[in-house]
């Protein structure tokens, strides 16, 4: 199998990071963006102001508003936000085009991860994920990054991976979608929570214990619902938790940041040009733990912090006051 034509739908940062990446040595890639002045800097001066500011993109990148144009492509990389890849699938035409699925949420509602609703929405389509941990700003500049690419077929994966590896991306090929897409969609709720724990100024202990304990939770919920915990130990699952819960780069740590300064999830998520998706994960991944009989106190925490229902001190001491337990547990 080869892939050579890439496409990418989604025209934020790491949509337009990742056409970066797959335009380099000139080969040309298409990328949808939602907004018409995306499409047109893109285009006119290869830039990105709106999402991705500061960073000269390919001149073999072209932009466009037409989902139809993607027909060209041999693969297409989704890069929607989580709650909108449904739309944006159902919206193409049905074909055997594999779909790489870069997005990192559960969908609202029917609490199915992305491999689920990609599967419902273009059943004819191979699917693969690809994730870890790639704030999109530095893999734009060329900065080492490394990232999990799984597929069910090793031929895809292996040909994927031919197409997008660089010397500074290096795609390491795993069969565990589940287990790649789940730490991607837990890490953004753990990472609005050490963000708390900083802008609460709870210190580099509690930080350290809450990066342990969240993966704990993501590790019980993973094997829940089918990953294997090699996956979840890896650069889809502790890797993207370790970076996104140490760094004020992340939306989701900022978001939490500003939450444990006081501000409201309201507040703080008004008028967001960029996208935080653990604030839409955490309640439908409450959801889900709760229906697969699994406990995530610290999820729980950040919904309570997110809906308003309790204030941060309450939440510090309900945390502090759980029962103590074997640290397996
Ligand atoms: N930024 C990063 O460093 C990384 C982001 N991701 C994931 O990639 C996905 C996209 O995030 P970013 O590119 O960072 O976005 P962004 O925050 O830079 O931009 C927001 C994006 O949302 C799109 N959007 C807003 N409303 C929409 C609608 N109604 N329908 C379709 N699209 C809509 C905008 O067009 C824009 O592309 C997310 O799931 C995120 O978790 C994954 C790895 C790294
Ligand atoms: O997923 C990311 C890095 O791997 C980006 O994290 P944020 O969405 O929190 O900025």
């Amino acid at each position: 199998m080869k892939i050579e034509r890439i496409a990418v739908i989604g025209g934020g940062a790491w949509g337009t990071a990742l056409a970066q990446v797959a335009a380099t040595g000139g080969r040309e890639v298409r990328l949808w963006a939602r907004e018409a002045e995306v499409v047109d800097t893109i285009n006119d001066a290869h830039t990105n102001p709106l999402f991705l500011p500061g960073i000269a993109l390919s001149p073999s990148i072209r932009a466009t508003g037409d989902l139809g144009e993607l027909d060209w492509a041999d693969a297409l990389l989704v890069v929607a936000p989580a709650q909108h890849v449904r739309t944006l699938l159902g919206s193409l035409p049905q074909g055997g085009r594999p779909l790489i699925l870069c997005s990192k949420g559960i969908e609202a509602g029917s609490m199915k991860l992305l491999t689920e609703v990609a599967a419902e929405a273009q059943p004819q389509a191979p699917i693969a994920v690809l994730s870890g941990p790639t704030f999109a700003h530095e893999v734009a500049q060329g900065l080492p990054t490394a990232i999990t690419l799984a597929a069910a077929d090793p031929a895809l994966a292996e040909a994927l991976v031919a197409r997008l590896a660089q010397p500074t991306f290096r795609p390491y090929a795993s069969s565990d979608l589940i287990g790649a897409e789940i730490g991607g969609a837990v890490k953004n709720v753990l990472a609005i929570a050490c963000g708390v724990v900083e802008g609460r100024g709870l210190g580099q202990n509690a930080r350290a214990a809450l990066i342990s304990r969240g993966f704990a939770e993501m590790s019980r919920f993973g094997v829940a619902r089918g990953a294997r915990p090699e996956t979840l130990a890896g650069l889809s699952g502790l890797g993207d938790l370790v970076l996104t819960c140490s760094s004020q780069s992340s939306r989701n740590f900022s978001l939490g940041f500003g939450l444990g300064r006081g501000e409201s999830a309201a507040a703080l998520m008004a008028d967001r040009k960029t996208v935080a998706e653990g604030a839409f994960t955490a309640p439908v991944l409450r959801e889900a733990a709760h229906t697969a009989g699994v406990e995530m106190p610290i999820v729980d925490a950040v919904c309570d912090l997110l809906d308003g229902s309790e204030k941060i001190d309450s939440v510090v001491e309900q945390m502090l006051s759980r029962p103590l337990r074997t640290e397996g547990a």
